[in-house]
C-alpha cells in the first residue's frame, strides 16, 4: 500500500533485489534522470564507519551492520524526493520492509540465476556474505532471498538490459503511474 499522505510524485524511490542486480548502478542513473538526490545505503554506512563494508562484518560483525543499515533507512525513507538503493539483505527485516513500503515506492529489480551468475567476479570482493559460500550456496541463498523481494510495488526483469535501458524503463513506467494517478492539473 503506498503512502496516502504524500503526493506519489514526491515520494521517494527505493531500490531493492540481490546482491549484484544493479540497484547501486541504476539507482545513480534514475537520479539523475529525475534530477534527486541519490543515497546508496551501504556507501552511508562506510561513511560512517569509515571503512568498506567487508570491513565492517569483520570488525564488528553482521548484527553491527544490519543495526545501523536499519537506523540509516529510517532516516531517508522519511524523506521525500529521494531515489534511495539498499543493500540486497535489508528486507529480511521486517521493520526495514515496512518502513520502505509505507513511505516510498519500492522497486525490484529481478535478474534470473543463469544472468547473475555470470557476475559474480565483479561482486565477490566487496561482498562479504558471499566470500564463504559456495556457487551452490549462493545459489540456494539466491532463491530463499526471493521471498522477501516479493515485498514491492513495482519490478522490472533486467536480463539482457543495460543499466541505461533499465534506467529509461523505470522512468517511463514512473511517470506513467504519475500521470494516472495525480493528473497535473
Ligand atoms: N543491467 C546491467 N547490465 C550489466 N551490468 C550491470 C547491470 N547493472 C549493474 N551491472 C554491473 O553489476 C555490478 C554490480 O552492480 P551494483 O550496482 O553494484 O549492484 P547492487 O547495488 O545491486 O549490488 C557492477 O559492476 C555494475 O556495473
Ligand atoms: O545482500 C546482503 O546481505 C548485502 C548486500 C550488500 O549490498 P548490495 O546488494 O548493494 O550488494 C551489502 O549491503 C552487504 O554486503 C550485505
Ligand atoms: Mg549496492
Amino acid at each position: 500500500m503506498i503512502n496516502k499522505n504524500t503526493s506519489l510524485r514526491m515520494q521517494s524511490i527505493v531500490f531493492i533485489g540481490f546482491m549484484g542486480v544493479g540497484k547501486t548502478t541504476i539507482g545513480q542513473k534514475v537520479a539523475r534522470k529525475l534530477y534527486r538526490d541519490f543515497i546508496d545505503i551501504d556507501q552511508e554506512i562506510e561513511r560512517e564507519f569509515n571503512m568498506p563494508t567487508t570491513e565492517i562484518f569483520k570488525k564488528f560483525g553482521e548484527k553491527t551492520f544490519r543495526e545501523k543499515e536499519k537506523s540509516t533507512i529510517d532516516y531517508f525513507s522519511q524523506q521525500q524526493l529521494k531515489i534511495i538503493s539498499v543493500g540486497g539483505g535489508a528486507f529480511l527485516q521486517e521493520d526495514i520492509r515496512k518502513i520502505c513500503l509505507s513511505n516510498c515506492i519500492v522497486f525490484y529489480l529481478d535478474l534470473s540465476w543463469e544472468y547473475w551468475k555470470e557476475r559474480i567476479g565483479l561482486l565477490i570482493d566487496s561482498r562479504p556474505v558471499l566470500q564463504s559460500r559456495s556457487l551452490e550456496e549462493i545459489e540456494e541463498l539466491f532463491n530463499t532471498r526471493q521471498e522477501i523481494y516479493s515485498y514491492h510495488h513495482s519490478k522490472v526483469n533486467t536480463n539482457d538490459l543495460d543499466v541505461e535501458e533499465v534506467a529509461d524503463y523505470i522512468v517511463e513506467s514512473l511517470k506513467v503511474a504519475w500521470d494516472i494517478y495525480e493528473p497535473l492539473k
